[in-house]
């Protein structure tokens, strides 16, 4: 296989236990370079395992992952994949800027990114505000600000816009597409399937397995329904047909 695979990710076969429990069974799929990739499923999927896998920060029993062109988690991807998860990084007793600083040091991105990185999440007039008086939704993004840090070629988000009221989804919707734009892959986790719709393609996942993975209108085609949440209950309830 060439090492400068056309997939941002390719997955394989891949195969998680966690707590004694297989929680993902065979996975495989591949992300195209520079889309915005939805990854949907209800709470316990496994959408948090996969994405701790793409960034090779969980163990797994069998199947390969590759990620940019190397194996999921070498030293090579670091500076090349940014990682946000659901609990915050960010310092409660720093600013806004000392924490985008003190990330950019760590991570060996210019000092300049700080500023950069907290314009694209709307963060400019809380600045130098610190994280602890923060609304709910300025941590979380502040939290993605870091994430950005470095201009990764690959950004997995694990539910950036939870919490987040409709105007502060609009707009880092319009972020991610400007990334990708830029040719930034995108992978991001929700469990509101309004998002769905904005993406390029999506994988709907449900009992640490793939029901679907597709462009949204594909899915809209193949089931005659127009409305995704409708579409994803659909898929479950032929799923489940098809076991029984
Ligand atoms: N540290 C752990 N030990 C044992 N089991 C775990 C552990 N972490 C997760 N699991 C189990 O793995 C499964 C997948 O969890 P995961 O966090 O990946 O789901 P998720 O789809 O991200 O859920 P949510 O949307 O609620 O974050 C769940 O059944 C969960 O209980």
């Amino acid at each position: 296989m060439m090492s400068s695979s056309p997939a941002a990710v390719s997955v394989r076969d891949l195969t998680v236990v966690r707590g004694g429990r297989e929680v993902l069974h065979g996975l495989t799929f591949d992300v195209p370079r520079g889309s915005v990739v939805g990854l949907l499923g209800p709470s316990g999927c496994g959408k948090t395992t996969l994405m701790r896998a793409l960034v090779g920060v969980q163990i797994v029993k069998s199947g390969t992952v590759s990620v940019l062109g190397d194996t999921a988690g070498s030293k090579a991807l670091r500076k090349r994949v940014g990682y946000a998860t659901q609990s915050p990084a960010v310092y409660d007793d720093l600013s806004v800027h000392e924490n985008l600083r003190y990330f950019a040091s760590v991570l060996g991105a210019p000092k300049e990114d700080a500023d950069r990185v907290i314009e694209e999440v709307g963060l400019t007039r809380h600045r130098d505000q610190i994280v602890a008086t923060l609304s709910g939704g300025q941590h979380n993004r502040a939290n993605l600000a870091v994430a950005l840090l470095g201009t990764p070629e690959l950004l997995v988000l694990d539910e950036p816009t939870v919490g987040l009221d409709p105007v502060l989804r609009e707009e880092l919707w319009r972020l991610f597409r400007q990334l990708a734009e830029r040719g930034t892959t995108l992978i991001v986790s929700s469990h509101v399937m309004d998002e769905a719709g904005r993406t390029d393609r999506l994988l709907l996942m449900r009992e640490g397995e793939i029901l679907a993975d597709d462009t949204p209108d594909g899915l809209r085609a193949r089931a005659g329904i127009d409305d995704l949440e409708k579409v994803f209950l659909q898929l479950i309830t032929e799923r489940e047909g098809a076991r029984a």
